[in-house]
């Protein structure tokens, strides 16, 4: 209540204009009430915690300065999830609140996020056993060094050398080229001192592909790197700046037998080797990372666009009518149109998140009972979901940022280094097309398996229907454009498959055909994409527990997704479903009366994402709406506000001034 009084009277009218309970929202957003309360109890105790307040605000802070001050609160911040288990003998749950403490990327995100993991899912009970209370306790601290200067997507071209000498049962390391030094790995540059390397394994001189291997590459106490280590940062980036990404070398460096991560593939002590069940398993903490990243740009998406419409409904410019005042930007159609489809996006990741984070359970859980039918879906479902969804994402922070105007390109915005964060996303973990064309290659299987009328998993039986019904007539309801969407996979996969065909037949080879094939092989990619995003968030949101005042809000949204992507990508429609102008016209005026219907709800359903001052840490965003008194107070912060004349004008300006008279 001491909020609202405070607050800007434009959000307190949006308020109360809401038509659904906005905690009803932020509930099923987030799982349960339960779950709303415990993330918030939590958020409140790392909030409280002085340390962690910032004196300045980060960009003001030199390279080095501001790593340290990553480090110093990444480090208080661990604190106090430790204390939180331990009262609480579980987790924290799942939160966001590092964006409030570290605000760009933590130093040790690469250690909780895939050091941790890959001992849990790539090393076998012993290791898990040595490594793993170690790492999670954070007496060691690691991160995942896998790409290298010369090689990131394609990973068996990887140059680091794990050679095995089976007199002394060690992995001698080595990297021979320049191209070879591991570079990017996030805390390699100066924070941790073990590390996951991806190496490739030589034993006898033959090689035997590439495995995963623990190194400790500094000192415990001294934090020096050990003899044989060259380790150094890579310097600053788009974003990413407390991140401490680093690069690394080997100089004939040993570690034990023990050491490689041996739950897939291992060496025995003389040397045997022994394969897998599937040499591809090494590669899982990227799968589950990239599913994690789906969820990340439902977060991101959020972010920015609350920050975008609080702002944009205390912020006045221009008239729609001249007799009236000076209207809110939120009430323009066009502003609409650039900031609702972030809201709705968010939505759809969210959805799109859960169901993965499901079929990823699933599959670990067939994997465990050595069942690997499943794992080719997973890992094309998730490489092409990465791929579009950080994609969109990164573009629909932008969308944002630039809906915010002039105070949208102010760092206080929070909006600039949101962007810079959220697009990294789309090359880390896998480049977005290098991706897409992994998914093309399960779609071209699916498309060979339906052409004999096999059986298709779960995410591509929509093929064989396609094949086998004829094209009903176009619907304009929300199920009607899921099937279109689900026809223009269909016609995409099947051009991309007979162009293939076509320059087979021509006399190229498979390699060549599919290189020719591949701008119209990630299309189909990116059309299966848009088909499964938009099936798992209508079905969402058919199945959801809401209320009907909330139940309206939510198909409203998801509705304005369906018919955005409709009206974007009509060309593919016309070509390749049975809608035709008229339909997209219907669509057009029902995607404006989409907009003015969710007008009201803007404010609710961003309040709704539930994300409090801090996690936004803008100046445009916050709660109660207060922008400019906001912008002026961080402009007032700048260093070069603390003095009345800069030293500058003495010795520059004044100089120059005088040379000028002379
Ligand atoms: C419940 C889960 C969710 C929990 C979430 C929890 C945490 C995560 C949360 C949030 C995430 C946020 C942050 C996390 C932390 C870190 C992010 C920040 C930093 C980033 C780090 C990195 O970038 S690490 C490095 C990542 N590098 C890459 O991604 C490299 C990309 N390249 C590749 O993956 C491969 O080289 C390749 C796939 C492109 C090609 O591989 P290759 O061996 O050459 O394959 P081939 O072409 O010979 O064969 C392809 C066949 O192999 C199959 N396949 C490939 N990969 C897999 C796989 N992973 N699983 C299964 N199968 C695979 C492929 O299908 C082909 O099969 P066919 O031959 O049958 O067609
Ligand atoms: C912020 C950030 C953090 C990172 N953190 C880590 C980390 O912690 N650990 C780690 O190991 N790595 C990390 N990486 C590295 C990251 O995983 C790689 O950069 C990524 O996998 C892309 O590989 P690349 O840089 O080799 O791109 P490249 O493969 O060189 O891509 C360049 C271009 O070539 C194209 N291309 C490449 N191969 C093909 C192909 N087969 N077909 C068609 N086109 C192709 C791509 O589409 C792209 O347009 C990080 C990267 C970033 C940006």
């Amino acid at each position: 209540m001491s909020t609202e009084t405070k607050c800007n009277p434009d959000l307190v009218r949006e308020r109360a204009k809401c038509t659904f309970d906005v905690n009803e929202l932020i509930n099923l957003f987030y799982g349960s009430e339960k779950a709303t309360k415990e993330r918030r109890h939590f958020e409140d105790a790392v909030l409280a915690v002085k340390e962690l307040k910032d004196a300045i605000p980060e960009e003001y802070l030199s390279h080095k300065e501001r790593y340290e001050n990553g480090v110093r609160k990444a480090t208080i911040l661990r604190d106090v999830y430790r204390d939180y288990k331990a009262k609480h003998n579980r987790d924290p749950p799942p939160n966001q609140i590092t964006k409030a403490v570290i605000k760009d990327i933590s130093p040790f995100l690469l250690h909780n996020g895939m050091f941790v993991p890959t001992i849990a899912g790539q090393g076998t009970p012993e290791q898990q056993a040595e490594w793993l209370p170690k790492a999670e306790s954070m007496q060691i601290i690691g991160t995942y060094a896998q790409t290298e200067l010369g090689h990131g997507s394609f990973i068996r071209g990887l140059e680091t050398i794990a050679t095995y000498d089976p007199k002394t049962e060690e992995f001698v390391l080595n990297n021979p080229t320049l191209t070879s030094f591991k570079w990017w790995p996030g805390g390699l540059g100066s924070t941790v001192n073990h590390c996951v390397v991806v190496a490739q394994l030589y034993i006898n001189g033959k090689s035997h592909g590439i495995h995963p291997f623990i190194a400790q590459i500094r000192d415990l106490d001294t934090h020096k790197p050990l003899p044989g280590v060259k380790v150094g940062e890579i310097g600053p980036k788009m974003g990413f700046q407390t991140a401490n990404n680093g690069f690394l070398g080997f100089d004939n460096f040993r570690i034990p037998r023990k050491n490689m991560l041996m739950k897939n593939a291992q060496v025995l002590k003389d040397g045997t080797f022994v394969k897998g069940i599937n040499e591809k398993l090494t590669y899982g903490t990227m799968v589950m990372v990239r599913v994690g990243i789906v969820g990340d740009c439902s977060f991101y998406a959020a972010l920015a666009a609350t920050i975008a419409v609080r702002y944009s409904a205390v912020r006045h410019q221009s008239h729609i009518k001249a007799s009236e005042p000076e209207a809110q930007i939120l009430d323009y159609l066009t502003q609409q149109h650039k900031l609702f489809i972030a809201v709705a996006s968010s939505h759809v990741y969210r959805n799109a998140y859960l169901w993965m984070e499901k079929m990823y359970t699933n599959v670990m859980k067939e994997l465990s009972q050595d069942k690997q039918d499943n794992l080719p879906e997973l890992h094309a479902t998730a490489c092409c979901l990465k791929a579009v969804c950080s994609r969109d994402a990164g573009s629909l922070v932008e969308e944002c940022r630039l809906a915010c105007g002039g105070h949208g390109y102010m760092a206080s915005s929070n909006l600039p280094l949101t962007y810079g964060v959220t697009i990294a996303a789309v090359t880390y973990e896998g480049e977005r097309t290098v991706l897409l064309l992994q998914t093309a290659r399960y779609l071209m299987k699916a498309w060979m398996a339906a052409l004999k009328g096999k059986v298709l998993s779960p995410s591509v039986s929509y093929l064989l229907n396609s094949l086998k019904e004829s094209k009903k007539p176009w619907q304009n309801t929300p199920e009607g454009i899921v099937k279109g969407f689900q026809h223009v996979s269909f016609g995409k996969v099947k051009a991309a498959y007979e162009t293939i065909q076509k320059y087979m037949k021509q006399g190229k080879d498979y390699e060549d055909a599919w290189n020719l094939a591949s701008v119209q092989l990630v299309k189909a990619s990116e059309a299966h994409s848009r088909a499964i995003l938009c099936e798992v968030s209508w079905e969402a949101v058919c199945s959801s527990s809401a209320s009907p005042n909330l139940s309206r809000v939510l198909q409203q949204l998801a509705q304005l997704y369906l018919t955005y992507w409709t009206l974007e990508t009509s060309g593919d429609l016309l070509l390749y479903s049975n809608i035709t102008k008229d339909d997209l016209i219907i669509l057009r005026d029902k995607y404006e009366e989409l907009l003015v219907a969710i007008r009201p709800n803007a404010v609710g359903l961003v309040d709704g994402f539930d994300l409090r001052d801090e996690i936004l840490n803008s100046t445009l965003g916050s709660y109660d709406g207060r922008v400019y008194e906001r912008l002026m107070e961080e402009a007032l912060k700048s260093p070069l506000n603390q003095e009345t004349v800069n030293s500058s004008f003495h010795k520059y300006l004044k100089p120059m001034m005088e040379k000028a008279k002379l």
